[in-house]
């Protein structure tokens, strides 16, 4: 639901954040893209000033920021500025004391490789939360050898989870390595299956170098996440780079595997009822959906196409039964009511053995 900015007025939130994505600062003179579209590179890094500015402004200001990737765009890796660039648009974020959660985006990918990203400031999985709840191998920083995704609450009922949707891709993998084989079997198999889904055909295809998608590992971590949010009754909001709606998007932003991630965290069994919100960047027009199961999908528009009078970045304020996303630029103002939780469910019968019960460390 669209709302106006005085039906934002509310009582005290329990707590507020700040979500922005596709920066994609470089020092390159504005231009159109591929697709036709100005990209103002002069302004990408005045519009990240100035959304810090105002969370700064902001009382209470922002528990943190979800940067949901693309900061730095493809183009410092050409002009051989790469390191420059990050460390540009780092000193921006150093302006503030919020913390950031840095994402990353395909344009991290064409810059860095995993090894460089992990150890950058880009890597923010040092601020998980120790918890103890998937047995997917997290070290004590929160990293995973083969992703980069990790969990924190910031309120006892909430649980904010970042998650890595290029873990199969094609870029910032070593062409020897099983992730990058990986990644190519997964999509000359999703290809052949794709040729019976008239949804993804021709210019809309999605099964494209720039997406991505979530590998098996990090899906039974999500999977072992969520479980323990239902148990705590806790409402989980989830960040990635790519959209994982169909709806939620207008153009062929949408991730390799999207229907494996919906059905996680949708649950066709029930279990799940924790997410309530998704939130991607990477389709710099913006997009939003409610699905069927009631997940609000918000897609932020990219800072990279604001132009010079505009912006695109947002505050989120959390309460018992719904967020308020007060947008600045172009991302709209919206109300997004939570869906209904139901009583706990369990899909054991009397003495047969539940598979996700078992599976709880
Ligand atoms: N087929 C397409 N038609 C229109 N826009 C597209 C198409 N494919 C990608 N885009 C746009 O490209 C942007 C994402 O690209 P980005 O990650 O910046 O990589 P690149 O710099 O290679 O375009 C999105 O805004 C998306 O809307």
């Amino acid at each position: 639901m669209e709302e106006t900015a005085e039906f934002l007025q509310e009582a005290d939130p329990y707590f507020s954040f700040g979500v922005i994505g596709d920066v994609q600062y470089s020092p390159k003179p504005n231009g159109l893209s591929s697709w036709r579209v100005m990209r103002y590179f002069q302004q990408s890094l005045l519009h990240l000033q100035q959304a810090i500015e105002e969370w700064n402004r902001e009382d209470p200001s922002p528990k943190f920021v979800l940067q949901l990737g693309d900061i730095i765009d493809t183009s410092n890796r050409k002009l051989g500025r790469s390191v420059e660039a990050l460390e540009t648009v780092l000193k921006e974020i150093e302006q503030t004391s919020i913390p950031f959660h840095h994402i990353w985006g395909n344009h991290e990918l064409y810059n860095f490789n995993r090894d460089f990203l992990k150890r950058s400031k880009l890597n923010t999985s040092w601020m998980h939360e120790q918890q103890n709840v998937h047995s997917e191998r997290h070290d004590e920083t929160g990293s995973h050898p083969d992703y980069y995704a990790y969990h924190f609450s910031p309120h006892s009922k909430f649980r904010i989870i970042v998650v890595d949707t290029y873990d199969l891709s094609i870029f910032g993998r070593k062409k020897d390595s099983q992730g990058y084989q990986d990644s190519l079997d997964f999509l000359e198999k999703a290809e052949e299956g794709e040729q019976n889904d008239n949804f993804h055909v021709g210019s809309n295809r999605h099964l494209v170098e720039f997406n991505g998608g979530l590998g098996s590992k990090q899906l039974s971590w999500l999977d072992e996440v969520l479980t323990y949010c239902d148990q705590q009754n806790e409402r989980v909001i989830i960040a990635g780079h790519v959209p994982i709606h169909p709806e939620a998007k207008r153009t062929p932003c949408l991730a390799w595997n999207y229907k494996d991630i919906l059905q996680v965290i949708q649950s066709v069994f029930g279990s799940h009822q924790s997410v309530v919100c998704y939130f991607a960047g990477h389709d710099h027009s913006g997009g939003y959906h409610q699905d069927s199961h009631g997940i609000h999908h918000v897609t932020m528009e990219g800072v990279i196409e604001s132009p010079p009078d505009s912006n695109a970045f947002g505050t989120v304020d959390i309460y018992e039964d719904r967020m308020v996303l007060r947008g600045r630029g172009r991302v709209k103002n919206r109300v997004l009511i939570y869906r209904e939780m139901h009583p706990s469910f369990c899909c054991c019968l009397p003495g047969l053995t539940c598979e996700k019960n078992t599976n709880l460390k």
